[in-house]
Parts: C-alpha cells; structure tokens; sequence
C-alpha cells in the first residue's frame, strides 16, 4: 500500500487523512505538533480540538515526530498554514524521499514573494513542478469529517500523479477530479478567501442575497482576471476550485474566511477579530500577497484592493462599501 504523509493536524489536515483511511487503499499517518492531539488520535481516534465527538477513522495514525511520518511516505500532504509553509518545510527536507509527491492543501499565497504554495514547495525542495500536486474544491472540513458528500480537483502538471492521488482519496462520500491546470487552482482557492472575507463584511453589516451573490459573481470575475493573465485555463475557475469552492465558502457559517469578516462587518475592531480568531484565515494575509500580484500583472481587483484596505490600512466597511459602490459606471465583463 502507499503510505500518505498529512503535515499538519489542524481542520483540514486531520478532515483529509480521515478522508484518505475511509478510502483505504493507503495508509496514513498524521504529524501534530502537539502531543495531546497526537494522543487523542492515536487512542480515541478523534481530534478533540477541532472535531469532538466526530470518530476519526482507526486507521488514522498519529505522531509528533515528522521524520517517523515522512519515512518512506510516497505522498507528502502539506496542512499548515500558508505563511508557516517555508520554513515548516525546511525542516521537514531531510526526511522526505526523492520519489515522494508533495501535495497541497493549503489556499494561500506566500506574503514577500507572492508565490504560489506549489512555487514555495518547488523551490524549498528544489523539485520540478511534476512533482508537486494541489487538492482543492469546496471542502468545509467539518462537512468533510462527518462525512457528508464532496467533490473535489486534484491539480498536478504531471497527470499521472494526479490521478494516483485521486485513487487513494475516492471514496462512497469523497469524490475527486483530476486537472492539470495547477495556477487556476491554487488561485481560485487563494482569492476565494478574500472574496469570503468581503461577503462575511456585508453580512455583518446586515445585507442580505443580493450584495452577497454580487460580491461573488464580481469576485469571480476578478478572480478570472487575475489567474488567466498568469496562464490559468479560464474554465477551471468555473470549476470546483474556483465557482464551487467561492460559493461554499461565501455561502457558509463554517467558514473561518467569511466568518472573519462578518466579525468586522458586525463593529468589531480589527483587533478584537483577530483575537476571537483560533484558527487560520488565510485570506488576511494572502489579500496583500495577492494584490501584489496583481498589480504586477496589471490587472484590476478592486474587492482584494477593499479587503486589503479593510484588513491592513484601516479602511472601514462603510467606507469601503462606499468606495466600492462609487466605481466608475462601466459594461459588465467576465474575464480578460
Ligand atoms: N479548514 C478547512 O475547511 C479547509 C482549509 N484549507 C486550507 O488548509 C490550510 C490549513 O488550514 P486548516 O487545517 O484549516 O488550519 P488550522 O488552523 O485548523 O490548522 C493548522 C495546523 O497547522 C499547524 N501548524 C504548523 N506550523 C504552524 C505554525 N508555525 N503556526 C501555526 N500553525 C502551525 C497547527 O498546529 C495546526 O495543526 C489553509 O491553507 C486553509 O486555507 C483548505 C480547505 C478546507
Ligand atoms: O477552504 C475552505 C472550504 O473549501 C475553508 O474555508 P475557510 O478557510 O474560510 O474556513
């Protein structure tokens, strides 16, 4: 059997390798940093801090030392939060074998750099695209741990290594797709998260549908924009990675994204936000890593623009909402 490698216990990384042993035709083990997590996994087979009371899998193994989790793995599956992944990589190098597929579940873009979380894998490693895979899709973890049915996209250049993955995640609940289009996934997952953000700030501030499926029609839009002006295939952000996973997203409570915003949108302080938040929101960060990129391939966002004002530069929603609405009038365009 192939031996799959989860790094990273959190939401995600323990919804995923439950995924992976109800498949099972792999086995899994799981790396946590904390040893009551590992513990709890190992002897109750739960994660009592993200999931409690949901039963993991038995299959699911657990440990605190990433050399015994990387020995030997033929899929190394990445669940750490996206600005953590450069340095928890470099000390993960060592361990990991040259044959191994890195795979990642991570929608964030890297702050500095703007780098793509396949682009950070490449160069930590210093391996070739081929060798590195992206599993994306409308995949709340929680919905996901209690087994409710899921699609998702598995993306590698190399398909061959995409349809492995797919092999050992399909099961009766879990549905994959395999793409090769790595830069539309990655970018549809990355800036859903801003938009979440943004259509969490106008449910706090008490707007109802239509503001919401605005802001992720328009959301789309730009999100189109950007990834195929950095060579993605416009329909994969029609796609699960892209239109499936926005709508889930903007569309539940569960997200940390929407939640987030819907926080500030309520008259919380940025501070305070960012306090009552326990787990990742990647869009906080990845806002400002995103608009980079797009203004470097000149391409217009103007709702990342709202959410990086709101996030980083003090902008409230009322004024960002104003700004927005104020807009030069203009026709209605979907994509380049
Ligand atoms: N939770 C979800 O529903 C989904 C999450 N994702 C993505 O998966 C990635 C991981 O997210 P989650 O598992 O939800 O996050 P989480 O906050 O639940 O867990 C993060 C895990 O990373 C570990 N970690 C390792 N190094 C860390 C460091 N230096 N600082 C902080 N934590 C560190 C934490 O201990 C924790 O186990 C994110 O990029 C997220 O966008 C993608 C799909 C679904
Ligand atoms: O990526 C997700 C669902 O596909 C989870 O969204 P949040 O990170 O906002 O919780």
């Amino acid at each position: 059997m192939a031996k799959v490698a989860v790094m990273g216990s959190g939401s995600w990384g323990t919804a995923f390798a439950n995924v992976v042993a109800d498949a099972g035709v792999a086995d899994v083990v799981v790396y946590g940093r904390r040893a009551e997590v590992v513990d709890a996994i190992n002897q109750r087979h739960e994660n009592p801090d993200y999931f409690p009371g949901i039963p993991l899998n038995p299959a699911v193994s657990a440990t605190a030392d990433p050399a015994k989790a990387l020995h030997a793995a033929d899929f190394v599956v990445l669940a750490v939060p996206s600005q953590t992944l450069r340095d928890n990589l470099a000390a993960w190098r060592e361990h990991i074998g040259a044959e191994a597929v890195t795979v990642s579940l991570m929608k964030g873009v890297e702050l500095g750099t703007s780098l793509r979380m396949s682009e950070v894998v490449t160069e930590v490693l210093g391996v070739s695209a081929d060798r590195v895979a992206v599993v994306s899709g409308p995949n709340l973890a929680r919905e996901i741990a209690e087994r409710q049915p899921a699609t998702a996209v598995m993306a590698c250049p190399h398909e061959p290594a995409a349809v492995r993955l797919q092999h050992i995640c399909k099961s009766a609940y879990f549905r994959p797709y395999t793409t090769t289009d790595l830069v539309g996934v990655e970018l549809g997952g990355a800036v859903k998260n801003i938009i979440a953000l943004a259509v969490g700030v106008a449910v706090g501030m008490g707007f109802g549908d239509n503001a919401k499926a605005s802001l992720i029609t328009r959301g789309l839009a730009e999100t189109v924009r950007l990834a195929v002006s950095l060579g993605a295939d416009e329909h994969t952000l029609a796609g699960l990675a892209g239109l499936g996973d926005l709508v889930a997203t903007c569309s539940s409570p569960l997200s940390r994204n929407r939640t987030f915003g819907e926080r500030l949108g309520a008259g919380r302080t940025l501070d305070e936000v960012i306090a009552e938040t326990k787990q990742t929101a990647e869009g906080v960060k990845s806002s400002e890593s995103v608009l980079a990129l797009a203004r470097r391939a000149d391409v217009e966002m103007p709702i990342t623009e709202a959410v990086v004002a709101m996030m980083h530069h003090d902008l409230s929603p009322a004024e960002a909402l104003a700004a927005f609405m104020s807009r030069t009038a203009k026709p209605e365009r979907y994509g380049m």
